[in-house]
């Protein structure tokens, strides 16, 4: 979930803790629950990694991940202008408010270079695929919609 300030033109991250992509920059999600919705999800987990609610979520992508330890993963990416609640640092993340002109992609999972900054400046939609080893990125292709 990538949560907006239009006015501030700034993009609220987390510098997760925990789980996979620990010590990385990303936007705030993780795994479905059962019986819940990709939208769903997006706002629980971001309520638990931050305190705060995304309001009137956009979906703005998928994301296929083949890893070469046969690992596969599907990722939904929405995009909120609006949110309830002061982000606060949790046992999972620390926020991030990020300017829109410096996404730290250096910090970031490797394909995110390839879509994220056409997702949140210019709001396009896209479909990712990408391959990995663990960390280090084989291949890419976006189609953009
Ligand atoms: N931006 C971006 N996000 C990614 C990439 N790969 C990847 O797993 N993610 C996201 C999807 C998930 O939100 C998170 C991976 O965490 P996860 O689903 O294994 O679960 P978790 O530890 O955060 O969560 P959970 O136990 O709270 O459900 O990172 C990527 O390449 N780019």
């Amino acid at each position: 979930m990538f949560i907006i300030d239009e006015a501030k033109r700034q993009v609220l991250l987390i510098r997760k803790k925990r789980g996979l992509g620990a010590g990385k920059i990303n936007g705030p999600g993780g795994k479905m629950d059962p019986g819940e919705t990709a939208v769903e999800c997006a706002v629980r987990e971001t309520q638990e990694e931050l305190g705060v609610t995304a309001l009137n979520p956009e979906h703005h992508g998928e994301l296929w991940f083949q890893f070469v330890d046969g690992l596969c993963m599907h990722v939904d990416v929405f995009v909120a202008s609006q949110h309830e609640g002061e982000a606060v640092e949790t046992p999972e993340a620390v926020p991030l408010w990020t300017s829109l002109d410096a996404l730290p992609f250096n910090e970031m999972w490797a394909d995110d270079v390839h879509w994220l900054g056409q997702t949140l400046v210019e709001r396009r939609h896209f479909i990712g695929r990408f391959t990995f080893d663990d960390d280090t990125m084989l291949s890419h292709e976006v189609s953009w919609l």
